[in-house]
């Protein structure tokens, strides 16, 4: 591209407000949440809080990923963001979705050698190389499958089971979504890289408008990899916030009475 180029480029890469849908006419005025690469104005009705995988898994010691060697330091402060944009958003009366990653105790559902998952998945990898580990991760019934305690589900939440990283795959819940005419879907959780990022692509690819809030996510890989989920979403799939501009939107909207 020539320099002379690059103006026209920008002008129309971004618009000034993308309207996720749908917003139609007579409805309130949609909660506008300021984002990257523009701000995300969303139907409160038709938005929900996905919160991925927020298990022992992923965010507690001596779970599957910190015993598998993944460094998990930063996932605590995660927890409490989380904690922030759910009860918000809560408030709001936005419906929250839980997903929760793992197999059956026998894992049949893993798959076994005939899947991709058993060659990538990282806990059973880690039980295989460990075999005095087998059946403690990512088993329905057991602590690492768990939700953590600080971000259990309230009446209202809805909960999906889910047995690979993108939340859409074999799993209910885009028919939990489309049946209550959900178009806008909000994330949060563990991991950016893997589980939210997979699911969110999905969501692009299935036409729901998917919104990351960066502080409310922690990575498996380090930094970089943070850095590089957040630039495809906001680049490619979605849009990237914070949680404070988020619970800033919900307030603001609250305030001039459109709830
Ligand atoms: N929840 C996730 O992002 N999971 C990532 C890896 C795994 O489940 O092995």
């Amino acid at each position: 591209m020539t320099e002379s180029a690059t103006p026209q480029r920008n002008a129309t890469l971004h618009s000034d407000v993308a309207v996720g849908a749908p917003v139609l006419p007579g409805m309130p005025p949609p909660l506008v949440v300021p984002a990257r690469p523009e701000p995300l104005a969303m139907a409160r009705g038709a938005t929900a809080l996905i919160v991925v995988d927020m298990q022992n898994a992923y965010s507690t010691a001596g779970g599957y990923v910190d015993t598998a060697g993944f460094d998990i330091s930063g996932a605590r402060g995660v927890i409490g963001n989380i904690a922030r944009a759910v009860e918000a958003a809560r408030a709001a009366g936005i419906l929250i979705v839980y997903l929760q990653n793992g197999w059956d105790a026998d894992y049949v559902e893993a798959g076994g050698p005939g899947s991709p998952n058993w060659y990538k998945s990282n806990a059973l990898k880690t039980m295989r190389r460990r075999p005095e580990l087998q059946g403690r991760f990512l088993a329905k019934g057991g602590w690492d499958y768990a939700l953590i305690d600080a971000l259990k589900p309230q009446a209202g939440d809805i909960v999906v089971p889910k047995t690979r990283y993108s939340g859409f795959f074999n799993s209910v819940l885009d028919s939990t979504l489309r049946a209550r005419g959900i178009r806008n879907l909000v994330f949060t959780g563990i991991a950016t890289n893997v589980c939210v990022e997979s699911t969110l692509r999905d969501a692009f690819h299935l036409e729901y408008f998917g919104l990351m809030l960066e502080d409310a996510t922690h990575e498996l890989g380090g930094p970089a990899i943070q850095a590089a989920a957040v630039y495809n979403i906001e680049t490619f799939f979605g849009w990237v916030s914070t949680v404070d501009q988020f619970c800033a939107a919900l307030a603001a909207e609250s305030e001039t009475g459109t709830r």
